[in-house]
């Protein structure tokens, strides 16, 4: 099934980062990341709530990107992270039956409801402006190394 199929059809909601995203994320972002696994998340089964789903997302991947499809903001988000060879997780809101609900949702959480909404290590850091600002500063990268260090102390204590 299509990612997008699937997205409608609501089994399998969230899908990865273009596919040399995917292939970049294998060799370097994946560590850097801790994103290194293709774990479908439960984004949009109806059981749930939606600001839960979005917690469980966003805790269960570095880099996370509420996206559209349509919107050039949010590719231009997407393309920050490809371009530093960081793995991240979209979700393509527009893609969603409910999409609308989880833009609220968002609004809950982030005080917006505006598309990019974008969480690195289970904490919002903004939309596409901000977060080029965080990269200009030299602060986005330093955020993602702490899914890898959260990750390798796991990995200790196992
Ligand atoms: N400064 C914000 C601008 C975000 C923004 O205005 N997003 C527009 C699309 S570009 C939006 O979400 N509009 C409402 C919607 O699509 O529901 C950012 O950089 O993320
Ligand atoms: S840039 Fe136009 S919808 Fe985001």
């Amino acid at each position: 099934m299509s990612w997008w199929r699937a997205a409608l059809s609501g089994t399998r909601l969230i899908r990865r980062g273009s596919g040399s995203a995917r292939q970049l994320g294998r060799a370097a972002g994946a560590a850097a990341s801790g994103m290194g696994n293709s774990t479908s998340s439960s984004l949009g089964t109806s059981a749930t709530a939606p600001v839960n789903q979005i917690q469980e997302t966003i805790s269960d991947n570095c880099v996370v990107i509420f996206s559209k499809t349509s919107c050039s903001y949010c590719t231009m988000a997407k393309k920050l992270f490809h371009d530093m060879n960081v793995n991240y997780k979209v979700v393509e809101l527009d893609m969603l039956e409910h999409g609308s609900q989880f833009q609220d949702a968002l609004y809950k959480m982030t005080g917006e409801r505006t598309v990019p909404r974008i969480f690195v290590n289970g904490t919002f850091i903004g939309g596409a402006t901000d977060t080029h600002r965080l990269h200009k500063e030299g602060k986005l990268l330093p955020l993602v190394h702490q899914c890898y260090l959260k990750k390798s102390k796991r990995k200790e204590f196992q």
